[in-house]
């Protein structure tokens, strides 16, 4: 569909009379803003970065940067810089080379460029930003990656290594790139491997391994995830999967049980404290040895898929075998119940040919993991623990694996007891041995400062052990149109089944799910790149952060989640569309667009084949999946078009909408004034309502709709209660609030025509107001960078603004056309503020903002929240320390029966005061 708002929104238009304002009027336009970026511009990012990364650090993985100088010419794209004082261990990873498997985590920088965005700077200084938090040294932002190689094809993880350049501290450091040499190189390393082979790494690539001891690695492994990945840990009971909760103030002591080839049970007691207590010879190499003697499997997933079929009861001796088909129920046992293992083999005389590979490999899976289950729960009794976590390979996420696990922890310790997983099983190990660098400073840091992202097209993320590395986005594309052409059921995902349960027999076999997506991508998919970020923050005015919950839909529930995925879907070609426009309609940016739709179809398949794949699930994290999956094949900004126009266009009328408020009294404005704010909500390109309806009239005749259906009483109105907090009742005057955070949301008549009006409103009465708006674009909300111009433009229509951004620093730049104002009454306005909140998506999650918006929150009693994504999907029901009012029109018709039982189009106004029930 053509974007007809190119027409539609330039009728926005200006009005000549106060009471004209929301009526026809002749049409404005301006031509877009120029989007590219300078060559001045360009030269300068490269030398800043480059600059920025030059500061001295004691944590590791990062370097002695003193004395730091380029070796030739500074016009160069990636000149090489030479480090004088940098020691020998400059490595970003750590191995840990098992008898099976090789693990490795890296760990990548963000190109963190600072010095570009003189807002931030300003901001920095003018709130006083911490930087680095509380540590004594400063980490810089990156991303934890996971991959992992079979140890037989050693040479496969030798070529990863040296074609990423990790041993030489990471590609993306092209400082390195021949400046340094790599004798002494050292990179920690755990497992057998280590010892084993020490020369073919120093002959692959001139590293020496480091060896640490491998059972400290594991539990400095566990520990840490423990502590700084909010949904690492899970149960997993006839085939439901979910989420613990670890208080890590709570955490010791508990038994870890890593299962790899052979298994090791682990007390800890806490950091770095810990006793091997036991362990068993039978475990993954056990299950895979006899597997592959007894069924020709070439690998251990194909016996784990072929057990996907298979029917145990063909080869073990249940207890029914012996009673006849009936339970031995004095005892507790049912008829289903393995009495033995492989116990029918014995009483038939058949060859192994005559045995389905299918059921053999089944039997033999419930004998370990039944076997593991009940060592590991007699030890927990044995020393009083009542919280297990399984880890290791032989896991692989695999359902069946961690029900059977479950199962017999549960049946031993009569409930008494629970399994609990973990999502980076596989990496406890080399995590550990990748936190043992000397002042790493990873150890310090907290849940809210790792992000998990789900890159596509980036197979090495955690899974199946796969073909060289994709480096760049021409490979990402291509990878994502092989995988769909391999797996073309991609997008009808299976629904799962609940698996048959027999009581205390266990489960009578395990279900069967979508095999398309348990191919190559489905193990790929189940854990992320962790993005750290350590600016950022739990947001300091969360009233009890610790049962703060974000989203407010709940897509555990199956309805919900196949609502919210259609929805998405339908989206899909519009959002396309619009992309691949932003990029110039040109043939790559359509190759990229298509890559994108298949890239987040096949995620909404994954989510929908098992919704918490990727931890738990939230309409928000759909949402911001969405835009990460666009940035993922550079879509930088989808609406930047629509946002730039409608911004003109609502610029160019809001002199008279000021004009309009200003004749107004006091009540009636702030009335006039909400009403706007919730009026304007409705230009949102993320609502197929709102889309359509575009199409339909011009956008002053939506706004006109928009404003007429605003008569009171709203579905939610608690306007009075605000009102009484302003302005107060009789002659009682309220104290003003001393700064407000205003979240605004979309570009154009939304921010321009709702929520600055507002602002001005509350810089008039004396409180210091700061605008919060995304980091990164997500639909056509309104970003942080975008807001100082908007509001210079703004401000040439309005001294209040004028005078609020310029005490604010946000006309530093800005070409305003600054009338001398002389008048006084203008002297005491307060500083309007712009900072970012550390999110790229229509939501937020308040566990992770931006140090900047944290530092402004401290001195704030007022939260306006405003739009669907941030006031309705996410934070309906989240309380605040001081006054908070959410703010939205509601576009969606299911969400309006369901969150406030009333029709698309209705209105929320949701007051909660500080210290009343409801906050
Ligand atoms: C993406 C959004 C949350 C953005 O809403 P906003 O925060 O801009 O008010 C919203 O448009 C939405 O939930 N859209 C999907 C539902 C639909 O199309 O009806
Ligand atoms: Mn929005």
């Amino acid at each position: 569909m053509a974007d007809s708002t190119t027409t539609h929104s330039s009728s926005l238009s200006t009005a000549s009379s106060s009471s004209a304002f929301i009526q026809e009027n002749p049409s404005l336009s301006r031509p877009p803003a120029s989007q590219g970026q300078s060559q001045e511009e360009e030269r300068e990012s490269v030398m800043v970065s480059t600059a920025a990364s030059m500061h001295r650090s004691g944590s590791r993985p990062q370097l002695d940067l003193s004395g730091a100088a380029i070796q030739g010419n500074f016009e160069e794209r990636n000149p090489i810089i030479l480090l004088p004082n940098q020691s020998d261990d400059i490595s970003c990873m750590a191995l840990d080379i098992g008898g099976s498997l090789i693990k490795l985590v890296y760990f990548s920088r963000h190109e963190d460029n600072p010095h570009k965005d003189k807002r931030k700077k300003y901001m920095k200084q003018r709130l006083e930003v911490p930087n680095g938090g509380r540590r004594s040294y400063p980490i810089l932002g990156g991303r934890l990656h996971f991959v992992k190689f079979e140890t037989r094809k050693l040479n496969e993880c030798v070529d990863f290594i040296k074609c990423k350049q990790l041993h030489r501290g990471g590609e993306e450091n092209a400082w390195n790139s021949g400046a340094l040499q790599n004798e002494n190189v050292v990179i920690k390393a755990t497992g057998g491997g280590a010892y084993k082979f020490t020369d073919v790494f120093k002959e692959g690539l001139g590293v020496t391994l480091d060896k640490e001891d491998e059972m400290d690695c594991l539990v400095a492994g566990a520990n840490f995830l423990l502590k700084a990945i909010r949904h690492e840990a899970f149960t997993h009971m006839e085939g439901h999967k979910e989420f613990v909760q670890i208080d890590h103030n709570d955490l010791f002591p508990y038994l870890l049980v890593n299962v790899g080839s052979g298994v090791s049970m682990i007390k800890v007691d806490g950091y770095g404290k810990f006793q091997r207590v036991s362990g068993t010879n039978v475990g993954g190499g056990t299950f895979w040895g006899l597997g592959r003697l007894l069924t020709k499997c070439k690998s251990f997933d194909e016996i784990l898929e072929l057990s996907q079929r298979g029917d145990n009861s063909a080869v073990d001796m249940l207890v029914g075998d012996i009673y006849g088909g009936m339970d031995y129920s004095k005892i507790g046992l049912s008829a289903s119940t393995i009495a033995s293992s492989f116990g029918k083999v014995i009483s038939e005389s058949k060859d192994l040919s005559e045995y389905r590979p299918e059921d053999i490999s089944l039997s033999l899976l419930r004998m370990i993991s039944y076997n593991i289950g009940q060592i590991s729960y007699l030890n927990a009794l044995r020393y009083g623990l009542n919280r297990i976590f399984f880890g290791g390979f032989f896991i692989r996420g695999h359902a069946y694996t961690m029900d059977t696990i479950s199962f017999a922890v549960h049946f031993w310790s009569k409930g008494e007891a629970q399994a609990m997983f973990l999502r980076h099983e596989g990496f406890l190990g080399a995590l550990g041995a990748f936190m043992s660098y000397d002042k790493h400073g990873l150890e310090d840091l907290m849940a809210h400062q790792f992000v998990e992202r789900f890159p596509m097209g980036a197979p090495y993320v955690g899974g199946k052990i796969h073909g060289p590395p994709l480096g760049d986005l021409n490979e990402k594309i291509s990878w994502m149109e092989k995988f769909v052409q391999r797996g073309t059921e991609i997008l009808a995902p299976v629904p799962m089944a609940p698996p048959g349960t027999t009581g205390l027999g266990g489960f009578e076999r395990p279900y069967s799910r979508g095999d398309t997506l348990r191919s190559d991508a489905s193990a790929a998919l189940n854990i992320g790149v962790l993005h750290l970020v350590p600016s950022l923050e739990v947001f300091p005015l969360l009233k009890d952060p610790k049962k703060y919950e974000p989203n407010t839909i709940d897509l555990a529930d199956r309805s919900e989640l196949e609502y919210w995925f259609t929805v998405l879907l339908e989206h899909l070609p519009d959002l396309v569309d619009k992309a691949v426009a932003s990029e110039g309609g040109t043939d790559d940016a359509k190759r990229r667009g298509d890559a994108f739709a298949r890239a987040f179809s096949a995620h909404l398949a994954r989510l929908m084949e098992e919704p918490a794949a990727y931890g738990k699930l939230g309409l928000a994290n759909l949402l911001e999946l969405r835009e990460e999956c666009l940035r993922e094949f550079q879509f930088s900004d989808a609406y930047i078009t629509i946002k730039q126009r409608e911004n003109e266009a609502s610029l160019a009328v809001l002199h008279d909408l000021l004009m309009e408020l200003d004749s107004m009294d006091e009540e009636t404005r702030l009335l006039a004034l909400i009403e706007g704010v919730l009026a304007a909500n409705i230009f949102d390109w993320g609502s197929r309502a709102c889309v359509d309806l575009y199409h339909k009239g011009t956008i002053i005749d939506i706004y006109r709709m928009s404003r007429k259906k605003m008569q009171r009483p709203w579905r939610v109105d608690d306007f009075d209660t605000f009102r009484e907090r302003m302005l107060g009742s009789g002659d009682q005057k309220p104290l003003p609030h001393r700064r407000a955070l205003l979240f605004v949301d979309n570009s154009g008549a939304d921010v321009v025509l709702g929520m600055l009006p507002l602002a001005r409103e509350l810089l008039r009465r004396g409180t210091e107001v700061v605008l919060v708006a995304n980091s990164l674009p997500a639909l056509n909300d309104v970003t942080a960078n975008e807001l100082p111009d908007i509001v210079a433009e703004a401000a040439k229509h309005c001294d209040i603004l004028r005078k609020a951004a310029e005490a604010g620093g946000l006309l530093v730049d800005a070409m305003v056309d600054c009338r001398d104002v002389s008048d006084d009454k203008f002297c005491s306005i307060p500083p309007l503020m712009v900072v970012e909140n550390g999110c790229g998506s229509p939501c937020i999650d308040f566990r992770q903002v931006s140090s900047e918006l944290a530092t402004a929150a401290k001195d704030a009693d007022l939260i306006i929240l405003e739009g669907m994504g941030r006031a309705l999907h996410t934070n309906f029901n989240a309380h605040f320390k001081f006054d908070a009012l959410k703010l939205a029109m509601v576009k969606n018709q299911r969400l309006a029966e369901k969150l406030i039982n009333g029709n698309i189009y209705d209105s929320v106004c949701r007051y909660e005061a500080a210290g009343s029930k409801r906050s």
